[in-house]
């Protein structure tokens, strides 16, 4: 898990960003690619509205998992059993085509001693998914993170998603999913705490 978290750092320098300007002149160019006129009057305003909304959709890039991890509780009257919080919706866009992924994340830890806000759980999950992503990466990232900043005694994650890509162009098989896990400490080596994640998260 390591190679992949350290081989997609995922994040730029403010010095390394285009203009503005420069932002909007690129929807101009692929606004003319698509066939249509930037200069027609309905599309006047869009190159901005797609530059203020790609910060929306990728603000992720300017947040650190570690600040929102960081606060953690300790009072839980020896609570040190499963913690999940499921079905966590998120949207990405997937890093080869930049298209949506639509999915869920069940975030499971065994505490050790210290918990962390619910919260927390999904504003990682939203941190990771306003990237450019691929499914596999935005497990371990969640894993990672958690891992790295809680030390609990283990951490898993599924993620089922559909991805655009796959719907809308391409191969355009709508409908499918796409299930991914990553499983680390106790969830890895006692397959009966894996087993009961799974029960956990399929139970409605
Ligand atoms: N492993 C993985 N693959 C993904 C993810 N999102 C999209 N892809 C795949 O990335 C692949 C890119 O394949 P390429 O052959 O380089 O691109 P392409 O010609 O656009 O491929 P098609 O989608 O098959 O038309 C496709 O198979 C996508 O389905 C993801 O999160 N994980
Ligand atoms: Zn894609």
């Amino acid at each position: 898990m390591d190679a992949i978290v350290k081989n997609f750092p995922q994040t730029n320098r403010d010095s390394d960003r285009p203009s503005q300007q420069e932002a909007e002149e690129a929807v101009r160019v692929l606004l003319r690619w698509a066939g249509d006129d930037p200069t027609r009057e309905g599309l006047l305003e869009t190159p901005a509205r797609v530059v203020k909304s790609y910060r929306e959709l990728f603000s992720g890039y300017d947040m650190a998992a570690e600040d929102v991890l960081g606060r953690t509780f300790e009072e839980v009257a020896g609570y040190d059993d499963m913690v999940l919080v499921k079905d966590i919706p998120f949207f990405s866009h997937c890093e080869h085509h930049m298209v949506p992924i639509i999915g869920k994340a069940h975030v499971a830890y065994m505490p050790d001693g210290r918990v962390l806000g619910l919260s927390k759980i999904a504003r990682v999950v939203e941190i990771y998914g306003r990237r450019l992503q691929t499914q596999e990466t935005m497990t371990a990232q969640i894993a990672r993170a958690i891992d790295d900043t809680l030390n609990p005694r283990g951490v898993a994650v599924m993620i089922e998603a559909e991805h655009m890509c796959m719907a809308m162009r391409g191969v355009q098989k709508q409908g499918s999913t796409t299930l991914t896990t990553t499983f680390t400490g106790t969830f890895k080596t006692e397959p009966a705490d894996q087993a009961r994640f799974m029960t956990m998260v399929r139970s409605r």
